[in-house]
């Protein structure tokens, strides 16, 4: 991980970090009856019509419900009539404690979240530059507060000034701390987490109540929670489904009064078959799905914005990965001076330290300490220089430098410094292509230094900036293959320096000298040949692609332009966490498919259950359709509601664990649980349909 202190042990990025604030110590509790009984009250709460009519299914069940009570109201002394009644409200009830529990994990996070929140007190810096002492809910966007060792910084920011390591375990649960330094991609920093060294200035940029704490909050309790797109299809899809059994069943009425019922009985029965037809199960266990799907991320440190970015991991092809901080460890630091023939290394080191003074990027700070370091050069602050233009580092100049006494220094990327060079009447020596290869080809990034004076322009030398390949990569990068995922690394780095890096890392391709708009403009050439994208980025650069990308993840150490564009944070800053986003995703598509398949074969059998009793007396050629054998008509029709019923808490824990899936492509997954669940949709009701009815049967008033 980028972002973890050398002293205690990085947890490997293949380890999903623990739950936000969970004691580790703690087993999370399982699936149980205590879940459930804990899940009860807002099960209940659910039964209000208005929330019920969002799920059309479930809606039409409620209604089946009341209508029997009142049937059965009317009926008092008939035992079949209370029995499907009482059959009707569970099914209703069991589908809104799917949803209940599903909630119920994100709820007991929200909890631990909130104690991080807890009221802090700021030292906010006045225009004058003294410290006052404000409450941080007094705290205003733009406000600069001073935070030190053991401090709680009071809200959401940028570092602005200074070095400081920090724990954030009160908001991602990992307790290693991290470096968080002004000017470079690792300025964010979260309100509720605490200062453990040095001191740093931030500025604030969250108004209170809206900072990162309070979206977490929010999202995992699902308050913001939002039908996705395939949601909404598919609760379409079930509702016309409803509507054409609906109206089969009513065609069905004059028959069945026809064959002899009575018209009360044959209103119960028409009202158990219908619930018996509808596809009660996915309409049940359609948003726990969803809901268990954001809570599988969250678990694994990934805040989704949105349920459609989720899915849309599913169905990834191309990844696109930022060098610098996401492939790399990203703390780009100088450890040479290489000057060109006829210019003294001493030269070199004092222009590459004097260009450096008022660089705040981690690269320009690592090059004053290497000048004064290693190369003794005598150390200088930028306050000695009050006229001093100093040229601050832009991802697309790609240089930063400095203008004082009539010498003007730039450092930079090869391509740019030598255009500059160039422009300025210079010639660009021999060597220096020599040099900034010989580093790019170990997969250093060469910093050229040139100087314009009264002599003209000219090449001093080159800085070498060492960076090193997270670990592990290689074989993650391999594992996205396997799913059938083409990894394109992008960096805004030289050719040469990418292809090393791109061979090191094990990635498909490379984009070298990259700008915002070039990692922009790729995005769109993959999504206009109808590709998904993803896309894991850390600074500002990065901020336009990640907005752009179809799930754009955003590392937590980075700035907060990327942390608001992208459509998820991963708090561990881990860039092959995607493998397990794309896991979810998919896991979550091919258990929304698997349970919808089941649903609707398992309602196959019930017409074997029910129409059969519902005709047996004035059609008794229909008894061949009876393949169960059920022992009467009554005692098959409730068998048939009570497994409709049973089945859906039966199915919860398989909706919130989710169906198990290898790595492979998406097609040949979806196709072998078609198979898998189709079949299985198909007999488990015979058999259970045929348990109870033996059951049933045995009981007076039915059998
Ligand atoms: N502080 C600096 N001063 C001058 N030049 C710099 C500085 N930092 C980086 N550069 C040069 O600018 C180039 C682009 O840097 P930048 O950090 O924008 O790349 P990037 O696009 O973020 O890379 P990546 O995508 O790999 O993270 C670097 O390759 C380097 O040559
Ligand atoms: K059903
Ligand atoms: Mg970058």
């Amino acid at each position: 991980m980028s972002t973890t202190a050398p002293t205690p042990t990085p947890t490997s990025p293949s380890t999903p970090g623990p739950a936000p604030g969970a004691a580790p110590a703690t087993p999370v509790p399982g699936p149980g009856a205590r879940r459930l009984l804990a899940a009860l009250p807002d099960a209940v709460r659910k039964l209000d019509p208005r929330v019920m009519a969002r799920t059309p299914v479930m809606f039409v069940v409620l209604v089946g419900s009341v209508l029997t009570t009142v049937l059965a109201l009317r009926d008092p002394a008939d035992p079949f009539g209370w029995a499907i009644t009482v059959w009707l409200w569970l099914t209703t009830l069991f589908a809104n404690l799917a949803e209940a529990v599903a909630e119920g994990r994100g709820k007991a996070r929200a909890d631990t979240l909130r104690r991080a929140r807890t009221g802090t007190v700021a030292r906010r810096l006045t225009p004058a530059g003294t410290e006052e002492r404000v409450p941080g809910t007094g705290l205003r966007v733009g406000d600069r507060v001073v935070c030190e060792a053991g401090d709680v910084i009071p809200g959401d920011g940028d570092v602005v000034e200074g070095v400081a390591s920090v724990d954030e375990s009160a908001v991602t649960g990992e307790s290693a701390p991290v470096i968080r330094e002004s000017g470079g991609d690792r300025s964010a920093v979260t309100g509720g987490t605490k200062v453990l060294s040095d001191r740093i200035v931030v500025t604030i940029t969250a108004r209170p109540g809206e900072t990162f704490v309070d979206r977490m909050i929010r999202l995992v309790e699902g308050a913001d929670r939002q039908k996705t797109p395939n949601e909404i299809a598919l609760t379409i899809l079930l509702a016309s489904l409803t509507l054409v059994f609906l109206l089969a069943v009513v065609t069905l009425k004059p028959f069945a009064i026809h064959a002899g019922a009575d018209g009360q009985t044959s209103l119960v029965v028409l009202t158990a078959l219908l619930v018996c037809l509808i596809p009660t199960t996915i309409g049940a266990l359609l948003s726990a799905i969803g809901i268990a799907g954001m809570d599988r991320l969250v678990r694994r440190n990934v805040l989704a914005r949105s349920g459609r970015a989720v899915e849309a991991a599913g169905d990834v092809s191309t990844l696109l990965l930022d060098k610098t901080g996401t492939i790399t460890l990203g703390d780009r630091q100088a450890v040479a001076f290489l000057p060109v023939r006829g210019t003294a290394e001493a030269e070199l080191a004092e222009a590459a330290q004097l260009s450096s003074l008022a660089d705040e990027t981690p690269e320009g700070r690592s090059i004053v300490a290497l000048a004064h370091g290693t190369y003794r050069v005598s150390a200088r602050h930028r306050d000695e220089l009050p006229r001093a233009t100093w040229i601050a580092f832009s991802a697309r100049t790609r240089m930063s430098g400095v203008d004082t006494g009539g010498r003007r220094i730039r450092k930079g990327a090869a391509g740019s410094v030598l255009a500059w060079v160039e422009e300025h009447g210079g010639t660009v020596p021999g060597d220096a292509r020599e040099l900034t290869d010989r580093i790019a080809a170990v997969g250093g990034t060469p910093l050229l230094v040139a100087v314009e004076e009264a002599g003209g322009a000219r090449v001093l030398g080159v800085i070498h900036l060492k960076d090193v390949v997270k670990e592990g990569m290689r074989a993650r990068f391999g594992e996205l293959r396997r799913m059938g995922i083409r990894t394109v690394m992008i960096t805004g780095d030289n050719p040469l320096t990418a292809k090393a890096i791109a061979e090191e890392a094990g990635v498909d391709d490379y984009l070298a000298e990259a700008t915002p708009e070039d990692k922009l403009a790729l995005i769109k050439r993959e999504q206009a040949g109808g590709r998904l994208v993803a896309m894991t980025g850390d600074g500002t650069n990065d901020a336009p692609a990640l907005a752009q990308a179809d799930v754009g993840v955003a590392m937590n150490t980075g700035t907060t332009a990327a942390k608001e564009a992208g459509n998820m944070v991963d708090l561990d800053s881990d860039p092959t966490k995607l493998i397990e986003i794309v896991e979810i995703g998919k896991q979550l598509l091919i258990t929304r498919g698997a349970l919808t398949t089941f649903s609707l074969a398992n309602d196959v059998a019930k017409y074997f259950a029910v129409i059969p009793a519902l005709f047996a007396a004035a059609y008794p050629s229909l008894d061949r359709l009876n393949v169960m054998g059920l022992a009467s008509p009554e005692s098959a029709i409730l068998s048939a509601v009570v497994f409709n019923a049973l089945i859906i808490p039966a199915l919860v824990p398989l909706a919130l664990r989710g169906v198990r899936h290898r790595a492979a492509g998406a097609d040949a997954l979806l196709r072998r649980n078609l198979g898998l669940y189709g079949l299985g949709g198909l007999i488990a009701p015979f058999i259970g349909i045929k348990l109870i009815d033996l059951l049933l049967s045995r009981l007076p008033g039915i059998g």
